[in-house]
């Protein structure tokens, strides 16, 4: 066992989402608008409701699905537009001052980019499999099998997938996207809203128009993949995620503390350039709970970074990045998250399926009550110690 200093859980702090505990608040169930229509007191659950998934909101779609159950029958009959509208109104209505400002920022930010960034590389916007992925991943997924999919996975340590996953052309084109992105903040005196409240370099690639590119990479691959291999995070599927850049090296992030994701599962994929150092280490799985406590040997993963080789691992799996000793190291991060499971995880309270502390320590009751059992029937004569007697 070693000692851990305290890890962080990493909180996005620009993307425009909510951290997670204030994503899974519901608005007050008797909020009123201004026109004085009330929220339903429970939930409608015959409602299938709307997917708000391609709208440009300032707050989850997730939560707008939720929320759609409580709209008063006036609402619910209008538009798809128009419940939108509504219900972000009512989000704004009842979100403190402080984050109204952040969500106002934030439009504007991304509607300055949507008017004036032009891209340099147009085709890495739509996903085009072919022509972004290395073929030994399009082979091992055009099998349509697990054990197709198994047969380029790597774990070197449990929970932890490693593939190659991108074609080095795509690489390069998303390098030079990335460095014309920030030769245009810099030149048109933009303030940039960083990925997440660690680092201090890299960029939301959400905010610069790969949202739908990087929804359906989540769609059509990463939530397939994951549901073979988190079953119990991705039971359903992954519904939302935050695409960025992170970027170390001289004049940029050295390295990254030890922090948890603010997703189910993260897919981190090496993009280049030439650089040495900047391992991730990998310290085992843990619940909120236990975030903080001892690591078992076992759990103990380095990880040295391939440009176009992708670790795919649970959010939860506590991690870090040594310090990139020289040159220039990029990656794409994508963290992606499953509303499904944040809602049961609400009411979920054995974790002993994937927290190894939670798991160490029912094994230890286990074990404390399997021995008392034995000393009981010991004491009462039903059964003889363990050790055998001289005659
Ligand atoms: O630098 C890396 O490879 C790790 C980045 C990471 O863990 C994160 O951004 O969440
Ligand atoms: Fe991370």
């Amino acid at each position: 066992m070693c000692n851990l200093t305290r890890l962080r859980s990493m909180a996005l702090d620009s993307s425009g989402k909510q951290p997670e505990q204030q994503q899974q608040q519901q608005p007050p169930p008797r909020a009123s608008t201004e026109a004085g229509l009330k929220l339903r007191k429970t939930p409608n659950e015959e409602l299938e409701p709307d997917n708000y998934e391609d709208l440009q909101l300032d707050f989850s779609p997730v939560l707008f699905s939720s929320l759609e159950r409580y709209l008063p029958e006036q609402v619910l009959n209008s538009t798809r537009n128009d419940k939108a509208r509504f219900m972000r109104n009512l989000l704004l209505r009842y979100s403190p001052e402080t984050e109204r400002i952040r969500i106002q920022r934030h439009r504007e930010y991304r509607e300055k980019i949507l008017s004036s960034y032009q891209r340099l590389h147009v085709e890495i916007y739509s996903l085009d499999p072919a022509s972004f992925f290395a073929p030994s991943f399009l082979n091992a997924l055009s099998q349509k099998s697990e054990q197709g999919l198994r047969s380029i996975m790597s774990q070197p340590s449990a929970g932890i997938f490693t593939f190659e996953m991108l074609n080095p052309r795509f690489c390069e084109m998303l390098l030079a996207e990335v460095e014309h992105m920030e030769k245009w903040v810099y030149d048109s005196r933009t303030t940039i809203m960083r990925p997440n409240t660690l680092n201090k370099f890299g960029v939301v690639l959400d905010d610069f128009g790969f949202e739908s590119m990087l929804k359906k990479l989540v769609d059509d691959f990463i939530s397939p993949i994951s549901q073979v291999l988190f079953p119990e995070v991705c039971g359903t599927a992954l519904d939302s995620h935050h695409g960025f850049i992170v970027e170390y090296g001289k004049d940029r992030d050295t390295e990254l503390g030890f922090h948890v994701d603010d997703s189910e599962v993260s897919l981190n994929v090496c993009l280049g350039k030439i650089f040495s150092g900047g391992d991730v280490y990998f310290r085992g799985v843990r619940c909120d709970n236990h975030v903080n406590s001892e690591i078992n040997d076992k759990e103990m993963y380095d990880y040295s970074h391939v440009p176009g080789q992708a670790i795919l691992h649970r959010g939860r799996h506590r991690h870090g990045a040594r310090a990139t000793v020289s040159g220039h190291r990029v990656n794409l991060i994508l963290w992606c998250r499953s509303s499904s499971f944040r809602e049961m995880k609400n009411y979920q309270k054995d974790f002993s399926g994937w927290c190894g502390e939670c798991r160490r320590v029912k094994t230890d009751r286990q074990k404390l009550s399997i021995e008392a059992t034995k000393q009981a029937l010991i004491k009462i004569g039903a059964e003889k110690a363990s050790k055998p007697s001289a005659d």
